[in-house]
């Protein structure tokens, strides 16, 4: 962790369940949440459950954000979700660039950092996703390569916006794969220093999260890293018991 900063745990529910599903989900997080009293809790629904999440949160303490939105305001952009219309549906994040739309989506760092900064205008705090490939790790790149992606995919005013940066190396996500804490902790390191560098006297303290393959079992461990300020959860945020046993492993 880092001194002074509070820990987020984020859920990523990607594209899985049911309305039925996620009022469910939504429900057993909100009932829980006793049990973490340590971090502060996110959960990104898909677009279409976002109403019933927000809705059995009561709008809050369990913050809302979306998986994805659109860096224009408005207009002639079929199938697409803008940042204003994320904040009027309860979200106060919004997850970017994360690895799936960087494949499935050709999403770029210059496309990313744009939904950054439209998710900013309207209020809302973006969570912007960094890692490295398999290859670019045997190569000898990641921390090249996850320092490229923070120098262009966060806006100007992402650390004032109190942004937050989310490593996930994309060979760790749904493979049950995790780096080392040695590798992790190399890499959060990094992170740190390009982030303070980009935004002196206030990347010192963005929350930097960790994501793949994060479960109960090595949950503690991760959290207790310097510089990781909490994690992204994916698959086993999809269980309000894994996801809260998560939290519960905060370091006090
Ligand atoms: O979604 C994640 C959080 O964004 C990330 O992809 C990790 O997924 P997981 O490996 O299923 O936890």
């Amino acid at each position: 962790m880092t001194p002074g900063v509070r820990p987020l745990i984020a859920g990523n529910w990607k594209m899985n369940g049911t309305l039925r599903d996620a009022a469910a989900l939504a429900e057993g997080v909100r009932a829980g949440l006793d049990r973490a009293p340590g971090a502060d809790l996110l959960i990104c629904p898909p677009f279409l459950h976002l109403h019933v999440a927000a809705a059995s949160m009561g709008w809050k303490p369990v913050a809302i954000g979306g998986q994805d939105c659109s860096a224009e305001a408005n207009g002639a952009h079929t199938g697409d979700v803008s940042a204003a219309m994320l904040a009027d549906a309860g979200c106060g994040f919004v997850i970017l660039g994360h690895s799936e739309r960087r494949a499935d989506h050709g999403e770029t760092d210059a496309q990313v950092q744009a939904k950054a900064q439209a998710a900013i205008e309207a209020g809302l705090i973006p969570v912007v996703c960094v890692g490295e490939t398999e290859a670019q790790r045997d190569a000898g790149e990641a921390e090249a390569v996850v320092a490229a992606q923070i120098a262009g995919s966060l806006p100007p005013d992402f650390a004032a916006a109190k942004g937050v940066v989310a490593y996930e190396p994309v060979w760790a996500i749904g493979t049950g794969r995790t780096p080392t804490e040695a590798d992790i902790s190399a890499m959060h390191n990094r992170m740190r220093a390009e982030v303070a560098a980009r935004f002196p006297g206030l990347g010192e303290t963005t929350r930097l999260l960790y994501g793949g393959s994060v479960k109960p079992s090595n949950a503690a461990a991760i959290l207790a890293l310097p510089n990781v300020d909490g994690a992204l959860v994916g698959g086993a945020s999809l269980k309000a018991e894994d996801f809260l046993a998560i939290a519960a492993a905060v370091p006090a």
